[in-house]
């Protein structure tokens, strides 16, 4: 039997694809709206709550980064499988955006592939961020007629675990958060006061007791792996370093529950306390995606301003070398499982590493209330 590490170094095999599967975001003013419905379809966001989203996209000329952003980590993928000798092509899809999901298997088929590894651009298990893109695929799957009972009958799919608690994935966090207290300090901040308030998306509450289905809910995720990050920079800057979780990016209807603080009240809240230089850690977004320019960057620095908080927002992972890396390990991982081989899960922090086949009930949008769509790479549809 080979070792893990030969192995692991050398082959995709069975996989002789790589779907880069992503959310999408519109490219110009007119994308705006269409994009919006793509999203909310069926969602109960209210109407006032979309007019100011899109007005969010509108002050940025109608254009979201996330497309370049996914654009720039497929070619720094493509970069490191050739660099490690791997003929495995990147295909580049999104739920609610083109390239559309079809055009991503239309392009699959294209390459004559059989089997693909899908790779999604969130880092983290709730419904947002696991079971709908998983649902998106089988819906897709269907309407081609191309849904069986256990799967596809074309492209076979896999998909890697979510990565929140990989070496190079809070290695990159690390390395982001320390630069942004070099820059507090270039900037004439106070980096030995500075407390790191880590930022990610709000989802309901009831989403987020759905996302605890034989694993860590979304917000333990988030607090395990901002604990080794936190760690990790005290021992970098060489003093201990006092940090937060808070959310952005909140909708739905008022009456219903979601995950806060928000972190604008937050930094209001610890500002009264007297808390006057923050980093911000956008850990829950994989790249400069529109909540990251505009929640943090107009809205939640503005805050820190009125209020008069030195606030710095660190880099999210995006293409940094080591995220990239790891994110090719564990293509390699998932494939050499897929191979039925012994392998070592790299994890940190103090959670496992997350199922590669996810449980049936995984990640519901409301916990134990079946949603009626098959979700692709669960136990079920895995053959
Ligand atoms: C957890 C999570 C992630 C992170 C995981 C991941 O990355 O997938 C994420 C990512 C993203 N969300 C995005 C955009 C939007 N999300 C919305 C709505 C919602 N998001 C939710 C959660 C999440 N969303 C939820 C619970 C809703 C309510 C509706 C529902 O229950 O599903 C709406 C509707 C308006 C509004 O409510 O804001 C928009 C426009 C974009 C694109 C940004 C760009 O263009 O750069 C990205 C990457
Ligand atoms: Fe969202």
């Amino acid at each position: 039997m080979p070792t893990t590490t030969t192995s692991q170094a050398l082959d995709a095999r069975p996989y002789d694809a790589l779907l880069l599967y992503s959310f999408g975001g519109p490219n110009k003013p007119e994308d705006v709206v269409p994009f919006l419905r793509n999203v909310t379809a069926g969602k109960g966001i209210p109407d006032s709550r979309l007019e100011e989203v899109g007005e969010h996209y509108y002050g940025f000329g109608g254009k979201s980064p996330i497309n370049e952003q996914n654009l720039a980590l497929k070619a720094a993928l493509e970069k490191e499988l050739a660099e490690r000798g791997l003929d495995l092509p990147v295909v580049w899809g999104n739920r609610n955006w083109e390239p559309y999901t079809t055009d991503a298997i239309d392009e699959l088929e294209r390459l004559g592939a059989q089997r693909a590894v899908a790779l999604v651009t969130s880092a983290y298990s709730s419904y947002s961020g696991c079971r709908q893109y998983r649902e998106d695929l089988a819906v897709v799957l269907d309407e081609r007629g191309q849904l069986g009972p256990d799967g596809s009958t074309g492209v076979q799919f896999d998909k890697i675990r979510s990565y929140f608690n990989t070496p190079g994935f809070v290695q990159a966090n690390v390395d982001a958060v320390v630069e942004a207290f070099e820059q507090l300090t270039a900037q004439g901040g106070d980096a030995q006061a500075a407390k790191i308030v880590f930022v990610t998306h709000s989802i309901p509450t009831t989403m987020e007791e759905a996302s605890g289905v034989g694993h860590a809910t979304y917000s333990e995720q988030h607090l395990d792996v901002a604990a080794v990050i936190a760690a990790a920079v005290g021992e970098r800057l060489g003093h201990g370093v006092e940090w937060e979780l808070a959310y952005c990016s909140r909708s739905g209807p008022p009456s219903q529950p979601w995950l806060e603080p928000d972190v604008n009240d937050l930094l209001e809240e610890r500002a009264g306390e007297g808390l006057r230089n923050v980093v911000l850690s956008p850990i829950g977004f994989v790249s400069d995606h529109m909540e990251v320019a505009y929640d943090l960057d107009t809205e939640a620095l503005e805050t820190a301003r009125e209020l008069g908080v030195h606030a710095v927002r660190a880099g999210t992972v995006g293409t940094r070398e080591v995220f990239v890396k790891q994110l090719v390990d564990l293509v390699l991982e998932r494939a050499a499982l897929a191979r039925g081989e012994d392998v070592q899960e790299a994890v940190v922090g103090n959670l496992p590493a997350f199922p590669s086949v996810t449980p049936n009930d995984c990640c519901l949008r409301v916990h134990e209330q079946p949603s009626g769509i098959p979700a692709l790479c669960s136990e079920d549809m895995h053959r």
